[in-house]
């Protein structure tokens, strides 16, 4: 077959040459790019469609991303990256990888422009490319960023990039239809390696993946070390993969306070080269990008050495990384408090890290009602309001596009995403045909632990510094860090005294964020927050009172489920829909900003009902807190008992100090009971609104 070099345009832009084989049918020549036929025109050259030509093109983004960023760092393909950067970005596509670098030398960069060149340059289909982030807020970042890199940013969003656990929805849910996700994690992912080994149709489905790349691969523990082997193994052999991981950075748990036991086999990398080594051809990154700085280049790097370091002990290497982290030291900080009640105002582009969630929550609540950001563990996933605002009163299980549209005109909705993108969205994710979405299957996946993340909110907040745990801020960077450590006496009161090491990495990784300025201060010191079992929920009693009468806790609010559909709109907390409509407006209403709440009772245990109001005002309560909030406020009250001794074990009459970051969409599957005990329209269409509150507020209890 005769080749032919071939000028491939995108709108008016020359992006490539190439040669390519010419196919002839009649007197027209065609040449395949990206498995797609093009007419050569001109004999040379071939057109790919912009997206705003033509909605057959073959070039039309499958998906409304919300505004894609223009680059900011290097081009995938220009000559920016170094050597070894280089050396992983056009490796052959069947490579497989195992990339271990230091922070900041790029690996997140490199992954993405990898899957860039992948798809620019080994032509790719990018729905054939999967990537597995650590956290869904990552998820997020990494496509934007590959969009940034490609040459026709919209191919970012046929690219399956999510979480472990979302993929293995994905898996489960495509292959086996009675699927709830209602068991723990772990069987779950039992019963994904199940599919993977004994279901033909998975084992097809697999067999379509081209590429797949884990980021943070220090990272995957436990049962999901399992599951990547097994989804490593059942890829064609010609199937490439990339691995890329700190093992100096490994702390392992999605959370703050996950054992370190969860480890005890290995990460993935560990396992890879206990059982692949053969296949995987081990690679470095070695210049710091993140920083031009020379004592923050001497944290990552003498950091990283001390962590790696077989021989020294892990008190050692503890008290190492604190003493590098106080020498790079940009300018102490004044006492916690003291600092986050008089942060200077231009910390845009800042993180406030600490080593715990109650520590972090403790900290926006210094911060009031001024303009921040929160990201940890244990939120609730923050589902963009616009899908309530569509269908809280859609009943039907489908929606056609012109309808669709008509509503968002009618609903005068108002958001970061067009019409068109909001349906697009909708249509990859839940697409019956390019006209049509299932309504149904969208309140099924939304109701799931891990939503789409194209249809969520990266933060609680929306402007500000990032207040979060250092967990939170894994793999992410900002030009300046303060840093709240915990005073080392606090290492023998729960903070991991059994595991020395996961500490010093875990400081090391807060302290690697930094891009030019590392600023250190001490976490509260009087705060011995500790978990609640099982809800996870933080709290700190507080032992020491000047009238010795008062029996007081610092609770968390504002966990995964402590609002719940029957708090927004069930019949036993609302007389009538219209009481929920209006609640609903005042959810509505405070879209967008960060207002003060608090949570007064009503009734008398065990019938006891926190409902969410203004402080100010006396008006009904627009949601209730779930029974949640009550048992672990009584478990809460006996353990502040045992320390007080004042009988005082009945829950408080108020949870003050709240705060409402706005709101999202809470969503109820179609088949899940809850559903009965709803007010109609809530009940059928199960899209409601929900505040998106938070405390770490101090509690009375009484006797
Ligand atoms: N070749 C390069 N030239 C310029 N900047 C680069 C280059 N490679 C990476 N960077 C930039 O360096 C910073 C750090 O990169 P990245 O976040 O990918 O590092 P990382 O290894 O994933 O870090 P960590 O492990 O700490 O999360 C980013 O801002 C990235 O854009």
């Amino acid at each position: 077959m005769p080749s032919v070099c071939v000028k491939v345009f995108y709108g008016e832009k020359l992006i490539k040459t190439i040669d390519r084989p010419v196919h002839n049918s009649g007197h027209i020549s065609h040449v395949k790019y990206k498995s797609k036929l093009y007419i050569l025109q001109d004999g040379t050259f071939i057109q790919l469609i912009p997206q705003e030509q033509g909605s057959n093109s073959p070039q039309k983004p499958i998906s409304g991303l919300p505004a894609i960023a223009p680059s900011t760092g290097p081009d995938a393909t220009t000559t920016d990256w170094d050597r070894e950067q280089t050396g992983v970005i056009r490796a052959e596509v069947t490579a497989r990888l195992l990339v271990d670098a230091g922070p900041g030398t790029g690996k997140t960069a490199v992954a993405c422009a990898r899957v860039a060149w992948l798809i620019d340059h080994a032509e790719l289909e990018p729905n054939s490319i999967w990537l597995v982030s650590f956290t869904q807020t990552a998820v997020h970042e990494l496509r934007s960023r590959i969009g940034s890199y490609l040459t026709n940013p919209n191919e970012a969003a046929g690219i399956r990039i999510a979480t472990i656990d979302a993929h293995s929805w994905a898996i489960q849910s495509g292959f086996n239809h009675d699927v709830t996700m209602s068991g723990s994690y772990e069987d779950n992912i039992k019963k994904v390696i199940e599919l993977i080994e004994n279901h033909d149709g998975v084992f097809g489905y697999l067999s379509q993946v081209k590429h797949l790349l884990v980021d943070e691969a220090q990272d995957v523990v436990g049962a999901r070390v399992q599951l990547m082997l097994e989804l490593i193994n059942a890829l064609p052999r010609e199937a490439g993969v990339t691995v890329l991981s700190d093992e100096a950075q490994g702390i392992y748990g999605f959370a703050e306070d996950q054992p370190a036991a969860a480890a005890a086999n290995g990460t993935l990398p560990e396992n890879i080269r206990r059982f692949m080594a053969n296949d995987f051809t081990e690679m470095e990154l070695l210049k710091i990008y993140r920083t031009g700085d020379p004592t923050l280049q001497k944290v990552f790097s003498s950091g990283r050495a001390l962590l790696r370091n077989k021989t020294e002990t892990e008190e050692k290497k503890l008290q190492g990384i604190r003493d590098l982290i106080q020498q790079a030291n940009h300018g102490l900080l004044d006492a916690y408090g003291d600092d986050l009640k008089n942060l200077p105002d231009d910390l845009g582009n800042s993180f406030l890290l600490f080593r715990r969630r109650g520590e972090a929550l403790q900290a926006s609540g210094y911060l009031g009602m001024r303009p921040h950001r929160l990201r940890m563990s244990g939120l609730p996933p923050m589902i963009h309001a616009w899908i309530c605002l569509m269908f809280w009163n859609w009943i039907d299980s489908e929606i056609t596009e012109s309808v669709f549209r008509e509503r968002w005109l009618q609903k005068k909705i108002q958001c970061n995403v067009t019409v068109d993108e909001g349906w697009s969205i909708l249509v990859r994710l839940v697409g019956e045909s390019q006209t049509r979405i299932s309504v149904r299957k969208l309140a099924q996946r939304l109701a799931n632990g891990s939503p789409p993340i194209d249809l969520c909110m990266p933060d609680f907040g929306f402007e500000g510094p990032l207040i979060g745990t250092i967990h939170g801020a894994k793999g992410r960077e900002a030009d300046q860090v303060r840093l709240y450590m915990p005073a080392p006496s606090a290492f023998g009161q729960g903070i991991n005294a059994n595991n020395i090491l996961a500490e010093a990495r875990i400081l090391f990784v807060g302290a690697s964020r930094a891009r030019k300025q590392l600023l250190v201060s001490k976490a509260a010191t009087l705060a011995h927050p500790r978990r609640l079992m099982p809800s996870g929920r933080a709290y700190t009693p507080f032992p020491f009172s000047d009238k010795k009468s008062l029996a007081r806790s610092m609770v968390e609010i504002g966990r995964i489920n402590d609002i719940d559909a029957p708090g927004l709109s069930g019949k036993s907390f609302f007389s009538s829909s219209q009481d929920v409509t209006a609640a609903q407006a005042r959810i509505a209403g405070m879209s967008g900003k960060i207002t003060a709440a608090t949570a007064k009772a009503t009734g008398s245990e065990p019938n006891l009902m926190y409902g969410i109001g203004d402080p100010e005002a006396h008006d009904n309560p627009y949601a209730f807190l779930s029974r949640r909030v009550n048992h672990d406020m009584t478990d809460i009250a006996f353990k502040v008992n045992e320390i007080v001794h004042l009988n005082r074990c009945k829950i408080p009459n108020e949870i003050r100090y709240l705060k409402s970051f706005g709101a999202r969409t809470l969503a109820v599957a179609p088949d899940d009971p809850i559903r009965e005990m709803l007010h109609a329209p809530w009940r059928d269409s199960g899209f409601m609104l929900a505040p998106l509150v938070l405390g770490y507020g101090m509690v009375y209890f009484r006797y």
